[in-house]
């Protein structure tokens, strides 16, 4: 050991710093464990622990016993009777990475450790429980409090389905005179949802998250309350015990799940670090379906007892255990601005632009925030800390305001009335809609601006070279009024955006297309010879038309003209169309800058449709025949395509209209319907026959 005097003097600074991080530090324990408010995200409290621990390794004098680094945190609320557990609960070091993990290991080492077996679990996001069993009757429960003493939540506790109040014991494991059992509360992700859900229709504040939800509703002063949250809760260890003396922590899991304790089954011995790392991988990977509560990482533990005992524990966590820690998936941030963006279809979409942070893996700065009754919903405002969480490849959401760090006098936001773009007052689709639209689709510059991006795009067709930025050039240049131009631009039109130009060579006159722009014009004209309908289809923006509408339409009607002729009803009947589409078909082509884009495309030479097999004799023409129940030599699709190839109409459902019905195996209430109306009914033979030389090759009816 080393005197005082070896010890490099503590500059002032650093001081300040320490003292200043660690009343930051309790304050936000206090925050976490008694008030179950916090407000600092996980993240930046590890990080501050982190602060002290380097201030402290760099300057041991400041490592003083109530130094927080030294302590486990937490307290106990005058809202509950004090009481000491029997054996000290201890917390966790932390890994927040494999090189972390490693030096952990080695350590193992250099104490003459090594190749131990380790056991692997889950580590539960929720809060720490100390039960008391004498004689198989659980007599108290304790929150984990300064780890000394914790909160007496016996009453609540036993309102918890998963937590017996008995233990029944087995030959191998006989119940024990006495047995401190160690586990975490959680609220299972859904029960969550739903309690969330619940608390703000009654007017309540929601919770930010499961691990607030779970320790706001276990430390109730009315256990009635708590009974009513669906908590479980998960064993990970056991403290002082009487008559029961496991050699291993997976013993001792064995007997706590033969006394009829909840044990997980995501528990693993593993024999080498390189399989606690494959563990660590896995379950990241599935961080958010292995289990139906949340987990925050991965706790490896040393399993032989005889070797825990030997490594002991530092002031607050055992030298045998760590957790390892996965990116944190909540951060907490500043709300800069709230702003607005009308999209494709005129929808006017608030969104929350944010002082960068990283958040799992990846810095965000932005979220959507969905629409005006949403913001009012989370109130959250412009200047607000907020919490933002982005899990796993979910899109990041802006859960809710820190209400506590909320400056005084700080304006609720307002949905602006008028779009941002073209200032067109906004609408509601229909009554009592959500969503804000600005109706001037025609000329609102950004919904102009986002339907020609989309008609290049992947979904449609899918045009190489014509991105956001060509799409905002060729606009603004005034190339392309709208998306009904895009496939009549020439070179001369390109040269005027300055995007696709290049400088003149020698003998060359003016500014030349560039490489970007002859391969645009190659790309174009390529696109719009061979792309099936269904892409024209999506191309056109039409409301409830997606990709897989827009499949059934042309797999049913084959061409734009099939399409635009079409009634209502015969759109309805189409297989995978049905009403709503149907009505927004019929909706959008009656409006005529609508058709005047499907026109200019025509006469730009867009295929408008779906190429028919020649060698195909089109026996169907102006026939529509509906196939119901199983044939033998034809699938659904295939015996619509031989429909389809030879002119005719598949359609979904009988009417007066249809002229046969084809009746399969099992056909249900259409062929019932086919006699009713007195529609000729084909079997499969006749539907070949059919097919093959058209309604001459069938007998007489
Ligand atoms: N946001 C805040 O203001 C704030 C304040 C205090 C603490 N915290 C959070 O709490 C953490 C520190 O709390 P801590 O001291 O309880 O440490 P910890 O949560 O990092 O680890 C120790 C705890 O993990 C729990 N645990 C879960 N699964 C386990 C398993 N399988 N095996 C063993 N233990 C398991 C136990 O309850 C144990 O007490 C911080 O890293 C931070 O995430 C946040
Ligand atoms: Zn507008």
């Amino acid at each position: 050991m080393s005197d005082a005097a070896d010890l490099p003097v503590v500059p002032p600074e650093a001081r300040d710093e320490h003292a200043t991080i660690s009343d930051e530090v309790d304050e936000a324990r206090w925050r976490y464990y008694v008030l179950d408010d916090p407000t600092l995200s996980d993240a930046d409290f590890d990080r501050r622990m982190r602060r002290l621990e380097e201030l402290e390794e760099q300057y041991p004098e400041l490592r003083t016993p109530d130094s927080p680094t030294q302590k486990v945190g937490g307290a106990v609320s005058t809202d509950f009777t004090a009481v000491d557990h029997l054996q000290r609960m201890e917390s966790l070091d932390n890994a927040f990475s494999y090189d972390e993990l490693g030096a952990w290991y080695a350590r193992l080492g250099r104490d003459g450790i090594t190749e131990p077996a380790l056991l692997c679990e889950l580590k539960v996001d929720g809060l720490a429980i100390n039960l008391l069993y004498e004689k198989g009757r659980l007599v108290r429960a304790l929150t984990r409090g300064d780890g000394r003493t914790g909160e007496d939540v016996t009453p609540n506790v036993k309102t918890i389905g998963s937590v017996p109040h008995r233990l029944s014991g087995t030959d191998e494991f006989p119940v024990p005179d006495l047995v401190e059992v160690r586990g975490e509360v959680f609220l299972p992700v859904e029960a969550f949802e739903a309690l969330n859900v619940a608390m703000t229709e009654a007017g309540k504040p929601a919770f930010a998250n499961p691990r607030n939800a779970a320790a706001g509703s276990l430390r109730q002063k009315d256990p009635r309350v708590t009974a009513t949250r669906a908590l479980g809760m998960v064993c990970h260890g056991i403290g002082a015990r009487e008559g029961f003396e496991p050699s291993a922590q997976s013993e001792a899991y064995r007997a706590l799940d033969a006394w009829g304790l909840p044990v997980s089954e995501q528990v693993r011995v593993l024999p080498s670090l390189a399989d606690v790392e494959g563990y660590i991988a896995n379950a990241g990977e599935k961080r958010h379906s292995l289990v139906p509560y949340e987990i925050d990482g991965v706790v490896v533990k040393v399993d032989d007892v005889a070797l825990q005992r030997r490594l002991g524990s530092t002031s607050r966590a055992p030298r045998w255990a760590i957790a390892f820690k996965y990116p944190p998936e909540e951060v907490n941030t500043k709300l800069l601005g709230i702003e607005v963006n009308t999209g494709r279809t005129g929808r006017v979409t608030p969104f929350g632009v944010m002082e960068p942070v990283k958040v799992a893996g990846s810095t965000v700065e932005m979220a959507t925030l969905h629409n005006g009754y949403e913001v009012a919903r989370k109130d959250v405002r412009p200047g607000d800390t907020v919490i933002l969480r982005k899990a796993g490849d979910v899109i990041p959401e802006i859960v809710g305001p820190v209400l506590a760090l909320r400056p005084e006098g700080l304006p609720a936001w307002v949905m602006p009335t008028e779009c941002p773009s073209c200032g067109t007052t906004l609408v509601e689709q229909k009554e009592g809609d959500k969503d804000r639209r600005c109706p001037n689709h025609e000329h609102c510059p950004a919904q102009v601006r986002e339907r020609v991006f989309h008609v290049a795009g992947r979904g449609a067709f899918d045009i190489e070279g014509l991105g956001y930025e060509a799409a905002v050039a060729l606009l603004d240049a005034g190339a392309i009024v709208n998306e009904g131009d895009i496939f009549s631009l020439t070179e001369e039109q390109l040269l005027t955006t300055g995007l696709f130009t290049r400088a003149p060579k020698k003998g060359e006159e003016g500014p030349q297309l560039s490489a970007n722009g002859r391969k645009l014009l190659d790309n174009l004209g390529e696109r719009k010879a061979k792309v099936p309908l269904w892409r024209v289809l999506v191309a056109l923006s039409i409301r409830h038309v997606g990709p897989t509408a827009a499949r059934a339409l042309a797999t049913e009607f084959g061409s734009m003209t099939a399409i635009r002729e079409a009634s209502e009803e015969a759109l309805a009947a189409a297989e995978g169309v049905g009403p709503t589409i149907a009505a927004a078909v019929i909706e959008w082509f009656g409006v005529d800058w609508h058709t005047a884009i499907v026109d200019k495309w025509a006469a730009d030479g867009v295929a408008m449709a779906d190429e028919r097999d020649e060698s195909v004799a089109r026996t169907l023409e102006g026939l529509t025949v509906v196939v119901t129940g199983s044939l033998e030599d034809f699938s659904r699709d295939s015996a619509k395509e031989a429909i389809l190839s030879r002119g005719g109409k598949a359609a979904g459902s009988v009417s007066k209209k249809t002229d046969y019905v084809v009746v399969g195996d099992n056909a249900g209430s259409k062929a019932d319907k086919a006699e009713q109306l007195g529609v000729p009914v084909l079997d499969e033979a006749g539907f070949k026959v059919l097919l093959e030389q058209g309604p001459e090759g069938l007998p007489a009816q």
